[in-house]
This record gives structure tokens, C-alpha cells and sequence, in this order.
């Protein structure tokens, strides 16, 4: 009989002490990194950039932002696909979900905010777009570990010059009766990157590459860094896009944030990835236009969106 492994995310200490650029321990930090985007797509990063105090004030806020009538939360829209409110829908009854563009800009968190509360709510705002910038920077860490581990750090300036986040705050109620306890189906990331932190409450759940799924524990330092469909691509398939859900145990409500990169430039496979042994697998495409194809119903059941709409 086939031995199952017992698979668990690694985790990296992206810790400020550990992580001085160019150290022993950036280098390790680094290989473990690349390894375990190649292996599992995510990680568990220890971060001790959000500090505990932030983390209670970032949870609070999403409670009162849930706690606004549905009629106010539905202002909350983007001309961008997918970037708005999500939520009442009936296959997936506990989840809601709003996006904040550009959460880690004052221009992008005040937008929200208005909308919102339109009297204003400045306490929202300054935990939001703290917590905001300083996971932004943990994503960048490990883009730039990526850059870096490929060779190929000659461009990793101009990726963080195409950069742009959308934060998403969501919240998955405890089902109710006869309910289902799944939270969010099974779906890869559109994003290049993602990095997701939560309340006390888990409930991730990844798929390893040989089909087993796997539950992920966290604490308030933990954050998981996720590699998304293209990174995947712009990889030539080296760093892999993970299948993952959320299923919902016990009775306490779940919080969570995703911030998810996208690219302003096109999205292009750096020809130093390309070999006989690699051939190129996927065209040059743009991010936006590849999530707006995702978001027309005929293609969210794909299996893999990206293959094809830009796989060769
Ligand atoms: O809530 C979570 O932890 C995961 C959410 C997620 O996978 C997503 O928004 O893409
Ligand atoms: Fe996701």
C-alpha cells in the first residue's frame, strides 16, 4: 500500500532581524522560499512587520466594515473585473468579500472609505493602509527572492514598477443547520502573487501536487505567501499555482485579508527561462485582460484559465 505523506506548508522566517539582504540567512530564507513556491505554490511566512496590535485593529475594522447594511457594501464597485463586492451568491452561502484597490495608497484606501462612510472613518483607513504596505513589502521580499534565485534580478526593478495590489477583506460565516462547511471552492490565484492573513479562526486548505488536500494552521505573525497563476506563467511553469479552498469548521466566523499583485505591463516570460529543456509555455499577456476573460461565466469552471487563454 502506497505511504501517505503527511504534507505541512514550510515555513520561512521573514522575520526583520533574519532578513538583512545579501546575509547567510537572507540566502537560506531565499532557497527555502523558491523551493517551496516550486513544490507546494505558498509558504507560511513568520512577519513580524505587522505587530500584534496592528493585527487586533486590522480585525476589528473588517467587523465593523461587515457590519454595514448589504445596500451600502454593494457601493462597492471598480470598473477593473472582479475588484468589487462579492457576496449573496448561492453556491457559496457563507462568503463575502470586498476589494480595495490600491489599499496600500492614500488615494486607493480613501476611495473605499468614502464609499463606505461617506462621513468618513479614519480609523478603517489607517489600519487598513498600514497593514496594506507592510504586506506589500513582504510580497516584494519574496518576488524579489524568486528574481534573485532565477538570475535574474536585472528586472526585478522594473516588475515592482508594473506592480499594483488589490486587497480583499472577506468574511465566511459558521453554516448554519444542514449547511455545507465549504467557504470558498477550489480555484487558483489570478494574481502574480497573493499574501493572505486571517483571525484566529483557519480554515485554508491546499491541494499538493500528488492530490492530497492539506489543512494550514496559523498564528497572528503567521501570513501565507501564495504564487498565482502568473507567476506561473511568467515562470514558464517553474513556480507552480496552487489549488486551494476554504472549508469552514466549528462556529466562530472566519476574517480575512488577501492582497493579490498584478501587473500594469504586460506579463512576458524572461527568455533566460526558456531552454530546450523548458520550451516557452506561455505567450506574453495582459494581466487585466487575463482576469477579465476569467470573469465571464463560461470560463470560471476552466481548469486551468491561464493554459488557455495564453498557453501554448
Ligand atoms: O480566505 C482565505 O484564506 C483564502 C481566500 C482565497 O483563496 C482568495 O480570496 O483567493
Ligand atoms: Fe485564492
Amino acid at each position: 500500500m502506497a505511504s501517505l505523506v503527511q504534507h505541512k506548508l514550510p515555513i520561512v522566517d521573514f522575520t526583520k532581524e533574519n532578513l538583512k539582504l545579501g546575509t547567510n540567512s537572507w540566502h537560506k530564507a531565499s532557497r527555502v522560499t523558491v523551493s517551496a513556491l516550486e513544490e507546494y505554490g505558498c509558504f507560511v511566512a513568520l512577519y513580524d512587520g505587522v505587530s500584534l496590535g496592528l493585527h487586533d485593529e486590522v480585525f476589528h475594522a473588517m467587523e465593523e466594515l461587515f457590519n454595514l447594511p448589504t445596500s451600502t457594501k454593494v457601493q462597492n464597485k471598480s470598473n477593473k473585473p472582479l475588484y468589487g463586492y462579492v457576496g449573496q451568491i448561492p453556491i457559496v452561502p457563507l462568503y463575502e468579500s470586498m476589494g480595495i484597490d490600491e489599499a496600500n495608497t492614500i488615494e486607493g484606501i480613501q476611495k473605499f472609505e468614502k464609499a463606505m462612510w461617506p462621513n468618513g472613518n479614519d480609523g478603517f483607513s489607517e489600519a487598513i493602509l498600514s497593514f496594506s504596505k507592510l504586506i506589500a513589502e513582504l510580497e516584494q521580499l519574496a518576488v524579489r527572492m524568486v528574481f534573485e534565485s532565477y538570475g535574474l534580478e536585472k528586472y526585478y526593478k522594473s516588475h515592482l514598477n508594473s506592480v499594483s495590489y488589490l486587497c480583499r477583506v472577506m468574511k465566511y460565516r459558521s453554516p448554519e443547520n444542514e449547511e455545507s462547511n465549504m467557504g470558498f471552492v477550489a480555484h487558483t490565484d489570478k494574481s502574480f502573487m497573493t499574501v493572505l492573513h486571517q483571525n484566529q479562526v483557519d480554515g485554508l486548505e491546499i491541494k499538493a501536487k500528488d492530490g492530497q488536500w492539506f489543512g494550514v494552521e496559523l498564528c497572528p505573525s503567521s501570513f501565507v505567501v501564495m504564487a498565482g497563476d502568473a507567476i506561473m506563467a511568467w515562470s514558464n511553469g517553474r513556480v507552480h499555482s496552487p489549488l486551494h479552498r476554504v472549508t469552514m469548521n466549528g462556529i466562530k466566523a472566519r476574517y480575512s485579508l488577501g492582497q493579490f499583485s498584478f501587473m500594469k505591463e504586460t506579463v512576458k516570460t524572461p527568455e533566460e527561462l526558456v531552454n530546450d529543456e523548458h520550451p516557452l509555455q506561455y505567450k506574453p499577456f495582459d494581466h487585466l485582460e487575463f482576469l477579465d476573460f476569467y470573469s465571464q461565466p463560461e470560463n470560471r469552471r476552466l481548469e486551468s484559465a491561464i493554459r488557455t487563454y495564453c498557453g501554448i
